[in-house]
């Protein structure tokens, strides 16, 4: 029999389907990967607002964690909204214990349209506790802005964001240019080198969930046994994919779509 490989998503319930565990799931799903779920957060949302969000308890956030890891370990681990300074402790003294190999984090602090999915008291808590325990961790510009401390207006500044980032404790980072002008370009840097991950812009206000299309299809990767850098690129084919095949769902941002064609495998690694 083929091995499966298998992705948690720990991260907030979008009940719209677009972002969050729903669109980690599709995004496993799509790359031929198991997905599970820890939910940290139930957030009432949909295309164009947010209109409540309620924590689940540390302790049914541990219970979680637990049980998926000592029945199915996952390869890979994707981290969304950890809304509050307990939920990221939480999360944090889990995966201390549970040791996984690969954790992409994706900090979300904000919707598409604007509402916060972070509370404001806990940016200290995720630079020091979260961002260390990331294999990858992936701000778009805002969130790189508020993580480094800086503002970034051009691809140097991303570079710099990026270094500092890095120096806060993961292994690397991915800053996103979603919310630049011109053309889509992502910045990631492994504490070595900096690549450039450009595309054209594609013309659409339909772009809810594509950090959690991007940072789900990363860790599907790493799940698949691609390096580093090899799952970011594929990740970001497929994201782009995700975003030309966006559905024109809802009032507000519409969600990227899901499908087995949309990925993308690189020659000579099996999977
Ligand atoms: N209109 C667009 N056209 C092409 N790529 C885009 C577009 N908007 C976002 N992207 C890409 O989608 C990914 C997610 O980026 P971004 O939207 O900045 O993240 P977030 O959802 O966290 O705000 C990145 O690879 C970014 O370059
Ligand atoms: C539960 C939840 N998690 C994350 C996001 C942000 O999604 P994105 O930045 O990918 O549009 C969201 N809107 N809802």
């Amino acid at each position: 029999m083929e091995m499966t490989q298998k992705a948690l998503t720990i991260a907030g319930s979008d009940c719209s389907g677009g972002a969050g565990i729903q669109a980690d799931l599709k995004t496993f799903s799509a790359h031929g990967v198991y997905g599970m779920s820890v939910i940290t957060a139930i957030v009432a949302e949909n295309t164009y607002r947010v209109s409540g969000i309620m924590d689940v308890s540390p302790d049914m956030i541990d219970k979680q964690i637990r049980d998926v890891f000592e029945d199915i370990y996952p390869d890979a681990v994707k981290i969304g909204m950890l809304n509050t300074i307990e939920t990221m402790t939480a999360v944090a003294e889990s995966l201390k214990i549970w040791q996984p190999q690969n954790v992409v984090i994706d900090p979300v602090m904000y919707a598409k349209n604007g509402s916060p999915l972070m509370s404001l008291d806990a940016i200290e808590t995720l630079i020091k506790v979260v961002v260390p325990l990331a294999t990858l961790v992936t701000p778009n510009i805002p969130e790189a802005e508020e993580i480094a401390g800086m503002m970034i207006s051009n691809i140097g500044d991303m570079k710099v964001a990026a270094m500092n980032i890095h120096e806060m404790g993961c292994q690397a980072v991915l800053i996103k240019g979603g919310h630049a002008k011109g053309d889509a370009t992502d910045v990631f840097y492994d504490g070595h080198k900096f690549y450039q991950l450009t595309t054209s812009r594609i013309q659409t206000k339909n772009t809810h969930g594509t950090g959690c299309t991007l940072s789900s299809a990363i860790a599907s990767n790493l799940a698949l046994g691609y390096p580093m850098a090899d799952a970011v690129k594929l990740a970001k084919a497929y994201v782009t994919q995700a975003i030309a095949h966006a559905l024109p769902l809802g009032q507000g941002n519409g969600p990227t779509h899901h499908f087995h064609d949309l990925v993308q495998k690189k020659k000579g690694v099996s999977s």
